[in-house]
């Protein structure tokens, strides 16, 4: 489907909100666990809990090399991201604490680029 130059505009405005609350989870305290796909020879077990892998450093790529349509595509990544942590990790251990403060911030900052 040819994109108008007006629609490939509008596409790129849809997406500059997705840059700009990446920018700040890369840069968030507790952003440690998410830098870096999970070292699977440090967690042996991981391919086989979590069948599809997902962290800040492939989202980062993903929206660079334009793979996300729309920022609801953005925004299923970073969900996915967190449900695997949740699986993967108990609530109160570094990482698992770690991610539900992570989601937490994302999903206030989505509400505010997104809700207004
Ligand atoms: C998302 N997630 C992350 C980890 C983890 O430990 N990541 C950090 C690994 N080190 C941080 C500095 C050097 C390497 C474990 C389980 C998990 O689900």
């Amino acid at each position: 489907l040819k994109r108008s130059l007006n629609q490939a505009i509008a596409k790129e405005k849809d997406l500059a909100p997705c840059r700009e609350i990446l920018d700040q989870l890369e840069a968030h305290d507790e952003a440690w666990p998410f830098l870096l796909p999970v070292n699977t020879k440090q967690f042996p077990t991981y391919k086989k809990i979590i069948r599809s892998p997902m962290d800040l450093s492939t989202i980062r790529k993903k929206l660079n090399d334009g793979i996300y349509k729309t920022r609801d595509d953005f925004c299923a990544d970073l969900q996915l991201m967190f449900v695997n942590c949740v699986t993967f990790n108990e609530d109160d251990s570094p990482v698992g604490k770690a991610g539900h403060s992570m989601k937490t911030f994302f999903d206030s900052r989505w509400a505010e680029l997104i809700a207004h």
